[in-house]
């Protein structure tokens, strides 16, 4: 049945609602969520946290003048109600999808989106960078912050607000707490959060008690604070926002338009200064099955609108992030000295597996990759053997970490690599890209990547048993290619790689998940009359350099593979043989990766043939170096 969206069909662009009573942007509200509703129902994404801002997103617009107030949306998955109230709605059913919009804000897709985002807790910073630019003359306006309950417990939120704080800049940052992350979620200051949601008046009993105590005469009005104190519970009478500079306003109802517009008008005329504005809102709010939803449906494929039922594709193999969950809870089962850490993805990592067992030994840490990878470094100096799970992407953020913390010091860590290579819909902001080319040059760290999922198995049994310093092994998103499952891992030989097909032509060497398209480029070639070894690596470092020797030796050409950029697997055995001498005698040496440039979201089969990382391309590059294309074959 169509919908009726007939205030939200004459919106073609914010300054469109600033034309509305407050009673049409209330029903604006409405429309729009019904039109997330339908639309995320046909294309997938984030729809819980879209639902939970409708109101916001509504509010702000109206109330703000974007674009030259720069609005700016933490992590960006909730962004679809703007998306729609900026000029692309009629796009809308496109996103996520090869050649249409980002499911993320996207500085090159409209002037309403100031900064580009994906990765949590930026926002603050960023809005603070427009600041600045607005007081030193740059054409922008008020700059507004909307970070939720999760992104705000990172650290850099913090270092933002540090600075803000102090700046005394007039800032605003929406919290819009919906007391849920990926997963429930997790912290002292989430429960700091629910304390304050929990006082609803308590922002209308502080001001009282201000009002009061300022006209009190110099000594009782210190009596007076310290009474004010035992009533909001906290030292200094006001919140942690207000103890960091920011004039704190709420809790209010996040879906309440006239609360919400005449917040953020008062706020809009008075401030001075940084203000913060706490808004407590619903995950999923308005859609039956989202709100009863576990997950809050934070993210979903395509679903039935009237029963909320998802159309998840079957699989024919178990997916990489269940059979690390499985291998490792296996090994925790066996040695009690495994823990492992998350960093607020229990669920996408496939650490509820080992949780729903051993509770105690699985840390949620929110989303703090720098802080879980030092706390994992701290607990492999007590003599625990620390699993973290991140996802490619997010564990960028703790580099310094890795290098500094973990690295230097030699310490057992071992690091579950999920999401490596290209992801699909949630596109380049979440491709695993770097991971290899970023632990590879480290001194001291084994660096793996599954061929399979049956080599996953493997591995983590590898980096349990392995104390000899840090490890990390890489898997990618989705399904495994249904090879045959061990019953239990094996400890691999560290730095010993693997023949799967010989041949005499061209060798393929592969580090990763993209085995199966080299066993199946080899397989056409062979039908082409073209010979071809396919190895399998399993270690970037170190390099399986008496393979790397042979296959040097016996092949005219040798050809690296990898789900990664460059600076990677290619340029370590690159390195290796140009100094050993390798590439002396005519050696043709190729690497393929992940080209230099982001590879915008589509299926991850559609990003690999934009990547140029197809069974084809694989087969058109041995063809390049064969006889024919000037190379003799060599004793
Ligand atoms: C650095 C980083 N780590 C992890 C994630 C994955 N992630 C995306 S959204 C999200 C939860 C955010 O919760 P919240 O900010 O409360 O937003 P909500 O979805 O509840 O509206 C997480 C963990 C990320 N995007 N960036
Ligand atoms: C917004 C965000 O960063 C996550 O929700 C991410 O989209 C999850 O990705 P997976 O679906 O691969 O777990
Ligand atoms: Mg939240």
């Amino acid at each position: 049945m169509p919908l009726e969206t007939p205030l939200l069909d004459t919106v073609n662009s914010p300054a469109d609602l600033r034309g509305m009573s407050d009673g049409e942007l209330a029903r604006l509200a409405d429309e729009l969520r019904a039109e997330v509703i339908s639309v995320v129902s046909e294309t997938g994404g984030h729809l819980g946290s879209s639902l939970g801002v409708v109101e916001l997103s509504v509010a702000i617009h109206a109330v703000f003048n974007t674009p030259v107030d720069k609005l700016i949306w933490d992590v960006g998955h909730q962004c679809y109600p703007h998306k729609i109230l900026t000029a692309r709605r009629a796009r809308m059913r496109s996103l996520r999808q090869g050649g249409g919009l980002s499911g993320f804000t996207k500085r090159s897709e409209s002037e309403f989106d100031p900064f580009g985002a994906a990765h949590s807790s930026t926002s603050i910073s960023a809005a603070l960078g427009f600041t600045i630019g607005r007081d030193m003359g740059m054409p922008t306006g008020d700059a507004i912050a909307v970070i939720g309950d999760g992104a705000i417990t990172a650290g850099m939120a913090y270092e933002a607000m540090n600075a803000a704080g102090d700046l005394g800049k007039r800032l605003f940052v929406i919290l819009n707490d919906n007391d849920m992350s990926i997963a429930p979620p997790v912290g002292a200051l989430n429960k700091y959060l629910n304390g304050l949601s929990a006082h609803a008046p308590f922002a209308a009993l502080r001001g009282m008690a201000e009002g009061f105590e300022a006209a009190l005469p110099g000594p009782l009005r210190d009596g007076a604070r310290r009474a004010r104190a035992l009533v909001t519970g906290t030292p200094g009478g006001g919140t942690l926002f207000e103890e960091l500079g920011f004039t704190y306003i709420g809790p209010i109802d996040g879906h309440n338009m006239p609360e919400l517009l005449a917040t953020l008008r008062a706020a809009k005329t008075r401030a001075t200064g940084p203000v913060l504005i706490h808004a407590v809102t619903v995950k999923g709010k308005g859609y039956g099955p989202a709100e009863s939803a576990a997950d809050k449906y934070h993210g979903v494929a395509k679903f039935d609108v009237i029963s909320g039922t998802q159309a998840k594709s079957k699989s024919n193999a178990p997916a990489y992030t269940s059979v690390f969950g499985c291998a490792l809870t296996d090994e925790a089962a066996r040695d009690g000295r495994i823990v492992a850490v998350t960093a607020a993805m229990p669920s996408g990592t496939g650490l509820d597996m080992m949780a729903a067992r051993f509770p105690a030994r699985v840390f949620d840490v929110g989303i703090a990759e720098q802080h879980g990878v030092t706390f994992a470094a701290g607990m492999a100096a007590s003599g625990l053997k620390p699993f973290v799970a991140i996802y490619s992407t997010f564990l960028q953020r703790g580099y310094d970490q890795i290098v500094h913390d973990v690295a230097l010091q030699g310490l057992p860590v071992r690091f579950a690599i999920d999401r490596a290579g290209l992801v699909g819909a949630d596109g380049a902001t979440h491709a695993g890209a770097f991971d290899v080319g970023y632990l590879a040059n480290l001194p001291g760290f084994v660096v793996m990547a599954a061929g399979d999922e049956a080599e996953l198995v493997h591995m983590v049994a590898t980096a349990a048993a392995y104390d000899g310093g840090p490890i990390s092994f890489r898997y990618p998103r989705g399904e495994g290619s249904g090879v045959q499952m061990p019953e239990r891992g094996e400890v691999l030989e560290i730095g010993r790689g693997r023949v799967l097909r010989e041949g005499s032509d061209v060798a393929l060497l592969c580090f990763g998940a993209h085995l199966p398209e080299c066993l199946l480029a080899a397989e056409t070639l062979a039908a082409q009359g073209v010979s071809v070894t396919v190895a399998d690596a399993r270690f970037a470092k170190p390099l399986d350099t008496a393979l790397i020797g042979q296959l040097a030796r016996h092949h005219a050409a040798v050809i690296t593979v990898e789900q990664g950029a460059g600076g990677g697997f290619g340029a370590q055995v690159l390195q290796y043989l140009a100094n050993s001498g390798g590439l002396d005698h005519g050696l043709r040496l190729r690497t393929l990766t992940l080209p230099d440039r982001f590879i915008e979201q589509a299926s991850p089969a559609a990003m690999y043939a934009d990547a140029g990382l197809t069974v084809a391309d694989i087969a058109d590059a041995v063809h390049k170096v064969l006889p024919q294309h000037g190379v003799a074959k060599r004793a």
